[in-house]
């Protein structure tokens, strides 16, 4: 009966150690020359699959070598330095070409009606699945696909419609005018002008505005919250650069340790919070100026009309979207308008323009949202910083069935990549000046500039577009405007002009600029 026994385990663990080798293989060797074999027979061009890094080492290497050469300051052709190793294969191969990113293949999208068909056809392509790690970070309606992603997206659809994001404009002047005091005191020392490295300060006031904004009168507890978001971001960045293996989370490491330590504070904070504001709604005395508080509104009107709780986020997933808020809303806007700053630092004729608009629009009095929205020449200006420097550089979507995309048949599990950079740069979309600073190419307007194609996206497109773009565009033009009506400015002879893509595009040593008060 042992000896039964002994071959049948024997034979079971044969045949489970047979079955994960051969997995194991597929995944390493057989599936990607069969995907290569595949989309080479579509005539796209890359190089030949290298056992399980790909391209891997050579990306790399490449994003190194760029960090290395910094820029002329009055350079904005950018691709070189922010997607070099897609630059380089394009050179080599050709547009209609691929990349490994380990195992597997990563299909180049730079067609504008294609983009537009694969962001309009959001359930054939998904989002790539992020590691375990980027999780700890944030979750969220931005990595939901289907049913779930929809169900997300409609409550908290109603937290970014334009009246709401009016009511949380006195939020972001309070954080503005901070920013701005600050900046007087540090000229007030010097005389009238000083220099300021405007980088750390814009990315504090994007941060402040987020946490005032999502948090409203719990903003001190906000603010504590995004910063451990901020230092578990950093966590997520290093982790990302190195190759993740698959359970390394669940050693017992410092980082690892002090990751799962940050997402129990973090979550345990922004619970207390949603159970103190349940208690004042249940009291009758909730005020819903602020993101929480009005997707919990949204949230509860959902349960409501369909007498169903499975209708609604649970509090775990209420937490995860406020985690997103501040991944998701802080970088980006405080990149946008550090690009901003430093082109207009660069074009003082166009920094004159604006502060002209300004002044016609608010005179040195308070500024309120309606004004605002009249700013022409400063929404210009924006979305010329937005093409040049679009703070997102690339997007990725993978397929999930055997899909035909334009000219293309493409099977299952297939990356794609839309470089957006690559579209805003390109000299036959845009012209031969298409890397200069020239905002009037925006002078009509966004569906003018582009001709209605897909070839301006900085906020992505489709039905998955940013819900946040509103919110970054009223808060950029406030912060900008305040700026313009106490500040010029100019390059200081210490900047060094060093985009890199770290998840956004940053300036690498900073902002220092020369500040003169008006
Ligand atoms: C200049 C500022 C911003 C830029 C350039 C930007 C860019 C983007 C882009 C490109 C996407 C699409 C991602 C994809 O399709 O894979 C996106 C999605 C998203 N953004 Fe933004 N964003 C900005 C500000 C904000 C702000 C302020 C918030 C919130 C407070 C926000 C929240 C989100 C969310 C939740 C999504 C996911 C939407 C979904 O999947 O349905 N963003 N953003």
């Amino acid at each position: 009966m042992e000896i039964v026994a002994y071959y049948l385990v024997s034979f079971l663990l044969t045949i489970t150690i047979v079955i994960y080798a051969w997995k194991l293989l597929d995944w390493a060797w057989f599936r990607p020359r069969k995907l290569e074999k595949c989309l080479r027979k579509q005539g796209l061009k890359g190089n030949s699959y290298k056992l399980i890094f790909g391209d891997v080492k050579e990306f790399a290497k490449s994003f190194e070598d760029a960090k290395s050469k910094p820029l002329k300051v009055s350079d904005d052709d950018i691709c070189p330095r922010i997607v070099p190793y897609f630059v380089d294969t394009i050179k080599k191969h050709g547009k209609n070409c691929f990349i490994w990113i380990g195992p597997k293949p990563m299909v180049l999208i730079t067609e504008a009606e294609v983009i537009r068909d694969v962001f309009n056809n959001y359930v054939l392509y998904q989002k790539p699945k992020s590691t375990p790690l980027t999780k700890l970070l944030a979750q969220g309606v931005a990595s939901y696909e289907e049913d779930k992603w929809a169900m997300h997206r409609k409550i908290l659809n109603p937290a970014f419609h334009m009246e709401k994001i009016k009511s949380m404009v006195p939020a972001v002047h309070l954080s503005c005018t901070e920013m701005v005091r600050q900046w007087q005191e540090s000229i007030s020392t010097k005389g009238t002008s000083c220099e300021i490295d405007i980088w750390p300060y814009l990315q504090r006031l994007t941060s402040d505005v987020i946490s005032r904004t999502a948090f409203g009168s719990n903003y001190e507890e906000g603010r504590k919250i995004f910063e451990l978001q901020k230092e578990q971001g950093q966590h997520v960045i290093e982790a990302a650069r190195t190759l993740y293996i698959p359970g390394s989370r669940f050693l017992p490491t410092k980082k690892n340790l002090r990751m799962k330590e940050i997402d129990k504070k973090v979550q345990a904070m922004i619970r207390g919070i949603i159970d103190k504001r349940v208690k004042a709604m249940k009291a009758g005395e909730a005020n819903t100026d602020y993101l929480l508080g009005m997707l919990l509104e949204s949230n509860f009107k959902q349960i409501e009309q369909h007498g169903n709780k499975d209708f609604g986020m649970t509090t775990r997933e209420i937490i995860e979207e406020c985690k997103l808020f501040y991944f998701a809303g802080q970088e980006t806007t405080s990149v946008l308008l550090v690009w901003t700053m430093i082109l207009l630092s660069r074009h003082p004729d166009w920094q004159a323009r604006a502060r002209e608009e300004v002044l016609q629009v608010f005179g040195d009095g308070k500024l309120e949202f309606d004004g605002l929205n009249r700013l022409k020449i400063v929404t210009m200006i924006l979305n010329e910083t937005l093409r040049l420097y679009p703070p997102v550089d690339t997007l990725n979507r993978k397929t999930t069935t055997n899909t035909k995309l334009g000219e293309l048949s493409l099977p299952a599990g297939v990356m794609l990549l839309f470089p957006i950079i690559l579209l805003h740069h390109d000299k036959e979309i845009w012209g031969k000046d298409a890397t200069e600073f020239k905002p009037e190419r925006f002078s009509e307007g966004v569906s003018k500039a582009t001709k209605g194609q897909m070839t301006f996206f900085p906020f992505g497109g489709g039905p998955r577009i940013c819900i946040g773009q509103n919110f970054s565009m009223i808060e950029a033009k406030m912060a900008l405007a305040m700026i313009l009506q106490h500040f010029s400015f100019e390059p200081s002879p210490s900047y060094t002009h060093a985009p890199q893509s770290v998840i956004t595009i940053q300036p690498q040593y900073g902002a220092p600029l020369i500040l003169h008060r008006l």
